[in-house]
């Protein structure tokens, strides 16, 4: 079983990621959580922090010689900034001036749809920063280098994950358009809204460009996708072993993810019995659906065609045309507080969401087949795909029934 803890404050000295669980041999190159913390910090609509703030990676346990040996893997992720954030995040409130760069301490002007409010009235705090420095997005930094590793362990089995920008906003992805490959992902890297239709990404631009003049902000869609999955990751018989709740769980947690959908999702609520589901049909490499509607799992379980799951996100709490509030230090009405804010962070949301899916699936494997190293996990998944009978085999992805060819 995988456990992973992140800890460290959006503007403290730096972020720490523990991973245990992950079986020996696994390639841990920094290379590899190097770009894949490059990636994260991509995206039409980030502020200017994304700009100036690097990550110092460093891993600190649990790997030798570029591979992992069993022991829990520790990373840091350094913060460049610290050095200007020391005096504010070490002083007390009451002790910092208005004169720190802006950096104004006390924080009375919570804003609605950030963790200031209710996070100040349940710890106790009559300033909101000791919560936004925890809430903050930041901390996604820890988690997408954890996903790095648990991606380095599936690729080790042939599993691969890709994720992409489904919409920005009203500016959507026309339904029906070809699912991006591995081989896509630079392409869509590059994307600035990590999309895999130019025509729709210009329009989100322009999207972006608008919401930013107007002194408002975005959310969107992102989509994950996992090839190669096995069938049978998860389990239907408990309600805490069903892998497409362990995917939504670990989805809404991602700061500002307010909806998950597994497959069409609530696309499938609009349609009758007979149009909603994936129809079987023998061929001679298995048992193929007609289509994948239901995203890759049944019955709380993996089934072995693409993963698909998507995560929408609401616009950025941070008005720049701030909104309304209270003042908790006065009673008075007052304009949420403002100093800077991303205006969309919907691709970043995305590296977020793949490494997410990435650590529910390493578990969810890990579960199944078990391993103290990447060779017995690897002989242990062969052994159970051998396993099953030629006749209840499946290709992963969907194709034309031979009736239709
Ligand atoms: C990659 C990423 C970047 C974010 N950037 C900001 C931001 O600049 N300003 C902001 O107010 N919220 C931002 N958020 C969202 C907040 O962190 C989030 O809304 C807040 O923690 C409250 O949690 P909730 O929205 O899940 O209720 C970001 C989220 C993600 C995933
Ligand atoms: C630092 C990151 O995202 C931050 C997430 C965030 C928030 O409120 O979630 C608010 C912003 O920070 P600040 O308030 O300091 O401008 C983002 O820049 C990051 O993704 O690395």
């Amino acid at each position: 079983m995988l456990r992973w803890l992140t800890a460290g404050e959006s503007h403290g000295p730096e972020l720490i990621a523990v991973l245990e669980g992950l079986p020996a041999g696994v390639p841990v190159l920094l290379d590899d959580l190097q770009a894949d913390l490059a990636r994260r910090k991509l995206g039409y609509g980030r502020g200017s922090r994304m700009k100036f703030e690097q990550d110092e990676l460093h891993i600190s346990g649990g790997v030798i010689h570029g591979r992992s040996i069993g022991s829990p893997i520790a990373i840091r992720v350094g913060n460049t900034e610290w050095p200007k954030w020391e005096e504010v995040m070490n002083a007390s409130p009451v002790e910092i001036s208005e004169a720190s760069r802006g950096r104004s301490a006390a924080l009375t002007r919570p804003r609605p749809g950030h963790a200031d409010l209710v996070g100040m009235q349940k710890y106790g705090f009559d300033s909101a920063r000791p919560i936004l420095e925890r809430a903050s997005a930041r901390e996604t930094a820890a988690r997408v280098a954890l996903g790095a590793v648990a991606k380095s362990f599936l690729a080790e089995l042939g599993i691969e994950l890709v994720s992409h920008t489904l919409s920005i906003g009203p500016v959507r992805v026309p339904e029906g358009r070809p699912l991006p490959r591995l081989e896509d992902v630079e392409a869509l890297d590059a994307d600035p809204l990590r999309c895999f239709d130019a025509e729709t990404s210009a329009l989100m631009v322009a999207e972006v460009d608008d919401a930013k003049k107007a002194g408002d902000t975005l959310g969107g869609v992102v989509e994950v996708l996992a090839y190669n999955v096995p069938p049978g990751l998860g389990s239907h018989v408990q309600w805490d072993r069903k892998l497409d709740a362990k995917l939504a769980e670990a989805l809404m947690s991602i700061q500002a993810i307010k909806g998950v959908e597994i497959g069409d999702g609530f696309l499938t609520t609009t349609r009758r019995g007979s149009e909603a589901h994936d129809a079987l049909f023998q061929t001679d490499q298995g048992i193929a659906r007609e289509t994948d509607r239901a995203g890759g799992t049944e019955g709380g379980m993996s089934t072995g065609t693409v993963l698909r799951v998507r995560a929408g996100m609401k616009p950025i709490a941070t008005v720049p045309h701030a909104l309304p509030t209270v003042d908790v230090a006065t009673g008075e009405t007052a304009s949420a507080h403002h100093q800077r804010s991303d205006v969309c962070a919907v691709p970043a949301a995305g590296v977020v969401a793949e490494a997410m899916v990435a650590l529910v699936l390493a578990n969810a494997v890990l579960e199944k087949f078990g391993g103290d190293s990447i060779d017995e996990t690897s002989r242990n998944l062969d052994a159970f795909l051998a396993a099953i009978p030629e006749l209840l085999t499946t290709t992963s992805e969907p194709g034309v029934p031979a009736a239709q060819l």
